[in-house]
């Protein structure tokens, strides 16, 4: 048997084999990730709830399945645990979004991607933190904790989704689940030197997923390769009926694409570098490590061509206009009838429902949160409707045609997933379009609905993770998994293993 710390270092497919070849049990796995949390919590804090007991119940559950030899139907990552990030609801384990006026509710139903985990086997570790209701790109905007860099914890995670990164940035988890509205997946995963993808929309379901901006919202993958991001997508992925948008398609080969990838050779393949996704307001270091990553995949055999993609300039000041008006709408559900939070109007004032809702809002979101309502509102509102909504629904469209045109001219489109690697605690917090800055290279595969996702690049030269970013056409996800686990490949063989290698961790010290 491993010591803990050799198992949690693990991939998520490493790990897989060694349950394969009995070598060891998913309890054996799951206890080391608990281990690994109770160790390394005071310092990260990437959970909000550690689903202890329901974890280890679901690793017994398959160890038992496994030592009957009822594997029939059980994906290659079956026994492997995950988190998950707090904005995907799961029955019996409180859900909050990061909220205060969800705290204390307990879902009586699960998400269909934790359905899927469930039947696949994979015991779920706890629920991760993120900014409240997934709004923000630092985690500072969670109710309840702040969320530290495993790389330098006097630094964000980046955001949304924050813990997720963390936690499998830190070897918490070796999987993990984000939602990805406008980079939430991406970007904490380019600050964290985690592997991060958004999925095609529709590509996932989303039933089950807290609605933020229903018409960019996707759960998607977090891992630490890229092979293992394309395993989860594949158990994750696929038509439901109770999403609407759910796409009735079969999930496309991603497993053999990034295996394919693996052999490190591109030749035939095209890359097209977004010339809009560069420049002014990137970091040096950031762009340093893009460039040689884009130098890699020439040598790998593939052709590389400049597109541009005039539109995506637009992009972050159209999504601040119909991701605020979809959370108005969305987060109207919240008002103290139904489920969370209720809080009695101040004494003196009349005890009506109307003021109850003010009161519970009042208490229950916070300042952020507050802040985009406002703003969807007004983008909403009679008169204003066609000039802010309107208009935006119309740049989306361009967006669109923009990708449209590039994947004319390459297969696969890459840029820097985050312009900088990731900042201070407090930075970015009084200046809302600076942090809203942080994700103007991950919105442009929003508002498309294409897929994209975010692989480690090496580290900055303030020894900061840095993401490379790879875009794909619509449904086509398989299209972007064989570069980035080629590059993956091509960087690993540089640095004498995955990135992570050189990340110091004296949490683990003391695990047993
Ligand atoms: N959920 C996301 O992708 C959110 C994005 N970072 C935002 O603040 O809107």
């Amino acid at each position: 048997m491993s010591s803990t710390e050799e198992l949690v270092k693990l991939s998520a497919s490493e790990m897989a084999a060694k349950i394969r070849s009995k070598e060891v049990s998913s309890r054996e796995l799951v206890e080391a990730e608990l281990a690994t949390i109770d160790a390394a919590e005071p310092s990260i804090d990437a959970f909000l709830h550690v689903a202890r007991s329901e974890a280890l119940i679901q690793a017994d559950a398959f160890d038992r399945r496994l030592a009957a030899g009822d594997t029939e139907g059980l994906p290659e990552l079956a026994g492997v645990p995950i988190a998950v990030k707090d904005m995907i609801v799961t029955k019996g384990i409180p859900t909050t979004a990061a909220s205060k006026i969800l705290q204390g509710w307990v879902p009586p139903y699960d998400a269909t991607v934790i359905e899927k985990l469930k039947a696949a086997g994979m015991p779920i570790l706890g629920k991760t933190n993120l900014d409240e209701f997934a709004q923000g790109s630092s985690t500072e905007h969670s109710a309840f904790k702040t969320t530290k860099n495993p790389w330098d914890t006097g630094r964000v995670p980046g955001g949304s989704g924050g813990g997720s990164a963390s936690a499998v940035g830190a070897f918490e988890a070796p999987l993990a689940l984000g939602t990805d509205t406008g980079g939430s997946i991406r970007q904490p995963s380019a600050l964290t030197g985690t592997v991060g993808v958004k999925p095609t929309y529709g590509g996932v379901s989303r039933y089950g997923a807290i609605a933020m901006a229903s018409s960019l919202d996707q759960i998607g993958p977090v891992s630490r390769s890229v092979l293992d991001a394309a395993l989860l997508q594949e158990i994750i992925g696929g038509y439901d009926k109770r999403d609407s948008t759910s796409i009735p398609k079969p999930v496309p080969p991603l497993a053999q694409a990034a295996r394919e990838g693996m052999k490190m050779d591109l030749k035939g393949m095209k890359v097209g570098l977004v010339k809009e996704l560069s420049g002014e307001g990137y970091q040096p270091g950031v762009e340093a490590r893009f460039n040689e990553g884009v130098k890699l995949l020439e040598d790998m055999g593939a052709e590389v061509v400049e597109v541009s993609c005039p539109h995506f300039s637009y992009s972050l000041a159209a999504y601040y206009i119909i991701m605020p008006s979809e959370v108005s709408s969305n987060l109207a559900r919240y008002d103290g009838m139904r489920y969370g939070l209720r809080v009695m109007p101040p004494e003196g004032t009349a005890q009506t429902a109307a003021n109850m809702m003010a009161a519970t809002r009042e208490a229950g979101f916070g300042d952020e949160v507050k802040r985009r309502i406002i703003l969807g509102i007004y983008a909403l509102s009679a008169g204003y409707y066609d000039a802010w909504y309107g208009s935006a629904q119309k740049v989306r469209t361009l967006i669109i045609r923009d990708f449209e045109q590039a994947f004319k001219q390459a297969d696969v489109l890459v840029s820097p997933a985050s312009p900088t690697t990731a900042f201070k605690f407090g930075e970015r917090m009084d200046d809302p379009l600076a942090m809203y800055l942080s994700d103007v290279a991950t919105i442009p595969a929003n508002m498309a609905g294409s897929p994209a996702m975010s692989i480690p690049a090496g580290l900055s030269d303030d020894g900061l993770p840095v993401g490379f970013q790879f875009f794909a056409p619509q449904m086509r996800d398989e299209v972007m998994y064989k570069p980035a686990a080629a590059l993956e490949a091509a960087l690993q063989a540089q640095w004498g293993g995955p990135v992570h290698k050189d990340l110091k961790t004296p949490w683990l010290q003391d695990v047993k």
